[in-house]
């Protein structure tokens, strides 16, 4: 990877532009070579999710990612180069993609912000593998986007990641490149216009067969944890939506943004008409100059009505044992995963509550101190799934989920993120979350299944946890 110090002229005009594509393409040393250009530039702040709705193609690999409450979006749309990939082995086969690419990357112009630069998108499955003929995306999905559009409060920056070889033509290309950096740029400052509220108003028709099926599910769960099979299970519900007219991704995020600002709102479409997309409150790692942050996450309760009650819930969820068991797998699971890399995590003795729109969770937050030598994916390898998602131990947990739920997880409570070059990463578990298709949604929501578990209110939970979703599709 080559990485060329802040350029004066910053590509302000066309035949810079040219000339410096141009200049790429001369210097290619034989005929099979390619290379990846990747220039930065600052814009003015602008809405990533306009940048989306405007310029993402339904046909075309997208990921938006938006954390609200630190006023920070970003868009990425079309892929210049990507990969998929099955089995075992693709968190490493992931890194070994990233690294091919870099080295052919030539990285130019303004670089004051972390996301001034090529970030790799990471789709994963929540398994290795996939048992559906069809499946919306494959256990992972890894690209470099065309470009990405970032906002942090005032600031804004894109970034063009564009692909020449020797038969690239280099007119085409600039015109092409030089027409995208104009479209963004006449979005500038559309932080102050936002997405104006459409008159989007569809209905909601719910299918939920399934609903017996997941008590009973817990039922069974709750033997093998009687018989010390297990200790913990976390089972999830799908349920089924249609809506009266097509599905707006857009007002559907714009929604979730809004009323969610302490959620990680993320969309990931996979180019050929599903998008998965949700609202999640549970970073799996976020890694910035070396410093690690992972969320321990479990353990629920409603918001009270009043400030008094929900002091009184809040208070009861900390107080419970059969909560503080289901939180502390998650714990000790994601300290002890984190030590076997050689980390030195370290987290508080208490666990805090976090408290969101309609529903508060026991949270533990840990940090560690990172080395380059330790790439992102694969801290995530070990860490996914965390008994958050799947149970103790992992691995009968996985096998038994597979046998209760009724439908195939793929992107539900899954990895999902971006990593830079230097190693800095963000992935959140991808829970309330639902894929979308035309006029019809697939819901998903999940329940930490410990002895003392009881099957209607693990039913209510889940509930709860739906509405989010259920509430931005109309
Ligand atoms: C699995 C989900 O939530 C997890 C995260 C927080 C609290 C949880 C719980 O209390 O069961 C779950 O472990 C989900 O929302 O689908």
């Amino acid at each position: 990877m080559t990485v060329t110090p802040l350029r004066p002229h910053r590509f302000q005009d066309y035949d810079e532009l040219h000339q410096f594509l141009l200049l790429c393409q001369q210097n290619l040393h034989h005929k099979e070579q390619s290379k990846i250009i990747s220039i930065s530039l600052e814009v003015p702040a602008i809405d990533p999710l306009v940048i989306l709705e405007k310029m993402a193609q339904p046909e075309r690999l997208s990921f938006y990612w938006e954390q609200p409450e630190k006023s920070e979006a970003i868009a990425a749309i079309d892929a210049v180069t990507y990969l998929t990939v099955a089995g075992d082995s693709r968190f490493q086969a992931a890194e070994e993609f990233m690294a091919e690419c870099l080295e052919k990357t030539t990285i130019v112009g303004d670089k004051n912000h972390r996301w001034l630069e090529p970030l790799f998108f990471c789709i994963f499955t929540f398994l290795d593998r996939v048992t559906q003929p069809h499946p919306p995306f494959l256990p992972a999905t890894v690209f470099l986007p065309k470009l990405q559009v970032f906002r942090r409060g005032n600031t804004g920056g894109l970034v063009a990641n564009l692909k020449v070889d020797k038969k690239t033509n280099i007119d085409a290309l600039t015109k092409q490149t030089w027409q995208q950096f104009q479209l963004v740029k006449k979005q500038g400052n559309s932080v102050g216009n936002r997405l104006t509220k459409s008159s989007y108003k569809p209905s909601i028709q719910i299918v939920d067969r399934e609903s017996d099926r997941f008590k009973s599910g817990v039922n069974s769960a709750l033997e093998l944890i009687k018989n010390n099979q297990i200790s913990k299970i976390v089972l999830a519900h799908c349920i089924e939506v249609i809506v009266s007219e097509k599905i707006s991704v857009v007002e559907c995020l714009n929604k979730l943004r809004d009323r969610h600002p302490d959620c990680y709102i993320f969309a990931a479409n996979n180019g050929k008409g599903q998008v998965f997309l949700g609202a999640s409150p549970e970073r799996l790692i976020s890694i910035k100059n070396g410093q690690l942050i992972a969320d321990a996450l479990a353990g629920s309760a409603p918001r009270g009505k009043t400030p008094t009650q929900d002091a009184e819930f809040a208070n009861l969820l900390l107080s419970s044992e059969k909560e503080r068991r289901e939180h502390h797998a998650v714990l000790e699971f994601i300290t002890d995963r984190l030590q076997k890399l050689g980390l030195t995590p370290q987290a508080a003795e208490v666990p805090q509550i976090l408290p969101l729109a309609n529903i508060q969770h026991i949270w533990t937050p840990i940090q560690a101190q990172v080395t380059p030598k330790v790439h992102p994916l694969q801290i995530i390898s070990l860490l996914h799934p965390t008994p958050a998602v799947a149970g103790t131990p992992t691995k009968i947990a996985c096998q038994h989920i597979r046998r209760f739920e009724p439908f195939e997880r793929g992107l539900y409570a899954a990895p999902l993120g971006w990593i830079n070059h230097q190693g800095d990463a963000e992935f959140i578990v991808g829970i309330r979350s639902a894929l979308v298709e035309g006029d019809r949604a697939k819901l998903y929501a999940g329940a930490g299944i410990v002895a003392g578990s009881d099957p209607e209110q693990e039913f209510a939970e889940i509930q709860l946890k739906l509405q989010p979703l259920l509430k931005a599709l109309v």
